[in-house]
């Protein structure tokens, strides 16, 4: 352990800021899931989330993670991010400080971690333990040591998980501090297959599963779950980049699939068998198949959230218990999702800004809160309260509703609560098709969506684009939002949108519609007017 501090010692400090010097023009912010750009500009900001780390340790009492990846970008990207005591994101009010500490000059960095320190009533006295992880980009274990080295100059502890998915790091953060004194990898494992043994027990002839890990750190973690599993499911890892020679995220993973709603690299397919895509961080999922038309048919968060829903008040009607359960949605959801889980299952839904920590503060507001990003990324949250009434079900003298209030008991233990986790989550996706005896042809017809189109466009500079309700619409720059509004009302069930990536440079559109030769058209339009009015650079984008 470290010896206690009474103050910065601003001498160390300084000495590593320098080695992690800040390029003078660098200005980043904590965007959607922390800080994200090329790997060659971001060393002094993994460094200074060290530092931040500490005082978060410091001011929460407990361990924080910090993670080294950038999820679903090209290789050459990295980025950086915090996870809170139970697994949660960071809290909101310090990705303010994250941002003012990434961009201070080496000058004013022992007068920001003061303010910091100052603002929070944070005792320095408080040891910090950190836990790091990072995924298998080949600047990630650089970066990590930057992230270790800002640690080790404020005094804190680190202990480094090395190679791990997020999930697994918001997992191990949330155990330790729910006092699993060793929280492990290992522990992991053993959680998430005896849950998903005990739901399983025998595996069913379509039971394959053939999963995309986008040649990331989900391929060697989903071997070595596979192996804790068992005999229960059969798994295929497609793009293991430990055994082929793909390329991180490169036509393949989670969001390539989605957004091109086509099959990754190298996968060959047939009618009405079993694909999933986890991205490069292994927190998002997304099922697909082909029909017996061979027409692509994808399986995204919208309808894992639906297929969720579905099941938990199956099971809650059989088990006799009232629980406020609801579904957490963004913009991105598709129409036809919403109106299913609104108008047949009678659920309340929820929209809510693009970040899973706004869809898993959101949740919380629910006994049972479902929530999914369309793209594949979300998890389960329970209130603690409504867990007691649900364990007491269990032992009540009505065998079936015992029976019932136990399988739901032991499906929400298969969840990785903390965060969406493409691994837990493809688990409980298996036991719910297993109990209902449903491949995935049933699951996809539980609705049919509208035809959709997602765009990206580049421009000199995306903050001019602000927007408000959810991000549903557009306050400046002025005309686009009236725009847009023309256009959509040409198209039969048109909706579009527009808001600017919080992890890329680049301006993102989204367009729905009765056809998808329409969805397309619709994102053509609204594109060109984006370029046009929000000042796109380069060739102006066109799907169609
Ligand atoms: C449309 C879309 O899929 N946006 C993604 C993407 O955020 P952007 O702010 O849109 O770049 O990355 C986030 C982090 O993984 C994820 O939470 C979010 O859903
Ligand atoms: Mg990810």
């Amino acid at each position: 352990m470290a010896s206690a501090v009474t103050s910065i010692n601003d001498i160390k400090v300084l000495k590593l800021a320098e080695v992690h010097a800040k390029p003078s023009k660098s200005m980043m912010s904590y965007g959607t899931a922390g800080f994200r750009g090329k790997a060659n500009e971001l060393d002094h900001i993994f460094f200074r989330m060290g530092l931040l780390a500490v005082l978060r340790s410091k001011c929460k009492k407990a361990v924080i993670g910090v993670m080294v990846t950038a999820s679903h970008n090209p290789e050459e990207d990295n980025g950086v991010k915090l996870i809170d005591p139970h697994g949660e994101m960071l809290q909101q009010e310090w990705e303010v400080y994250a941002t003012k500490l990434a961009n201070v000059g080496n000058d004013e960095i022992i007068k920001e971690l003061n303010n910091i320190v100052k603002l929070e009533n944070i005792s320095l006295e408080e040891q910090a333990t950190i836990f790091t992880a990072r995924d298998t980009r080949p600047s990630s274990i650089a970066l990590s040591q930057a992230v270790k080295d800002g640690i080790a100059a404020l005094g804190g502890t680190s202990k480094d998980f090395g190679l791990m998915t997020t999930p697994q790091l918001h997992y191990v953060t949330c155990m330790f501090n729910c006092g699993e004194t060793d929280a492990s990898e290992e522990s992991y494992y053993t959680h998430f297959a005896d849950a998903f043994k005990s739901l399983v027990k025998e595996k069913s002839d379509s039971s394959i599963v053939t999963v995309d890990c986008a040649n990331g750190v989900g391929a060697p973690k989903l071997q070595k779950l596979y192996e804790h599993i068992g005999g229960s499911i059969d798994l295929v890892v497609h793009n293991n980049a430990e055994v082929g020679n793909g390329k991180l995220n490169e036509n393949c993973g989670a969001d390539y699939v989605k957004i091109q709603q086509q099959a990754p690299v190298g996968l060959n397919m047939e009618p009405y068998h079993r694909y999933c895509s986890f991205d490069g961080d292994a927190d998002r999922l997304v099922y697909y198949t082909l029909d017996s038309d061979c027409n692509f048919i994808l399986l995204d968060g919208d309808k894992i959230a639906s297929l969720f829903a579905h099941h938990i008040q199956e099971l809650l009607a059989d088990a006799k218990l009232e629980a406020k359960l609801g579904v957490v949605q963004t913009a991105y959801a598709n129409g036809s999702s919403t109106n299913f889980l609104k108008d047949k299952l009678k659920v309340e839904v929820a929209c809510v800004k693009t970040g899973v920590k706004h869809l898993h503060h959101k949740a919380q507001d629910f006994d049972i809160g479902i929530y999914f990003e369309a793209n594949g990324h979300g998890t389960v949250t329970v209130k603690e309260s409504w867990r007691k009434l649900l364990a007491s079900k269990t032992t009540q003298t009505n065998e079936d509703e015992a029976n019932a209030a136990k399988r739901l008991q032991t499906f929400l233990s298969v969840i990785n609560e903390a965060v969406g986790d493409a691994m837990s989550d493809m688990l409980a996706v298996e036991a719910i098709l297993h109990a209902k005896d449903w491949g995935v042809r049933e699951w996809s017809a539980l609705y049919t969506e509208l035809p959709n189109r997602q765009m990206k466009v580049k421009v000199a500079d995306r903050t001019v684009i602000e927007t408000t309700d959810a991000e549903t619409r557009t306050v400046k720059p002025s005309g686009l939002q009236d725009g847009i509004d023309s256009l959509v009302a040409q198209y039969v069930n048109g909706r579009s949108f527009v808001r600017p990536s919080g992890t890329e440079d680049v301006v993102r559109v989204y367009a729905e519609s009765d056809t998808q030769e329409n969805a397309n058209s619709l994102a053509d339009k609204v594109s060109s007017l984006v370029y046009d009015l929000a000042g796109g650079t380069g060739e102006k984008p066109k799907c169609s």
